[in-house]
């Protein structure tokens, strides 16, 4: 999973118009830090309504979902409609992380998701792994992406920062973006 982390850092700097180490310079990725949440949603779940996971984004650079079995997942597309995701079998679904939408000043957003479990008529089971920064690298907006038209929409954090925002038990729960946004953004 490190390869194709560190991999698509490289192809990422590249789009970005950066050289290959840019990302991982800026994360300190040989340091990363990564966490694994498990999820297991039983069928026909409806102790809270028809979300098994609510409305949210997650730290990180990128995260990495892989699954049993479609359904549920949903991600909100830019006009603002609920997108159901398919994950072909096998294949692992790539996310972008908080910290990628922090470092790039919001050029690359980490995507509003949520999970829908109502209808599951049969148990579903999924491991999301959040690939972080180092622990304690404070990602701000680069200057790079910052410039008249673009003042800085985010204070800095750390990656441990965000983590640790409401506790270990919630850490594939949680956004830190509104936490630090800043008023003009
Ligand atoms: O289980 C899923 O489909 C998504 C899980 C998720 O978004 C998370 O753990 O952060
Ligand atoms: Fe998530």
């Amino acid at each position: 999973m490190r390869n194709i982390v560190v991999g698509l850092a490289k192809a990422m700097s590249k789009t970005l118009g950066f050289e290959e180490n840019y990302l991982g310079k800026a994360f300190e990725l040989e340091l990363g830090f990564d966490v694994s949440a498990m999820n297991l949603y039983p069928p026909n779940h409806v102790s809270k309504g028809h979300v098994g996971i609510g409305d949210h984004t997650d730290p990180g650079f990128i995260i990495t979902l892989t699954q049993d079995m479609n359904g549920g997942l949903q991600i909100l597309s830019h006009t603002g409609k609920w997108i159901n995701v398919y994950i072909p079998h096998h294949a692992i679904l790539i996310q972008l992380g908080d910290h990628l939408e922090i470092l790039t000043n919001g050029k690359y957003k980490s995507h509003v998701h949520r999970v829908i479990v109502a209808n599951n008529e049969v148990q579903r089971l999924t491991v999301a792994t959040l690939h972080g920064p180092s622990l304690d690298k404070v990602v701000a907006p680069a200057l790079e992406f910052v410039d008249e038209d673009h003042p800085p929409a985010y204070l800095g954090m750390t990656y441990k920062q965000s983590l640790e925002a409401k506790g270990h038990d919630e850490i594939d729960v949680q956004s830190s973006l509104d936490k630090i946004k800043l008023p003009s953004a």
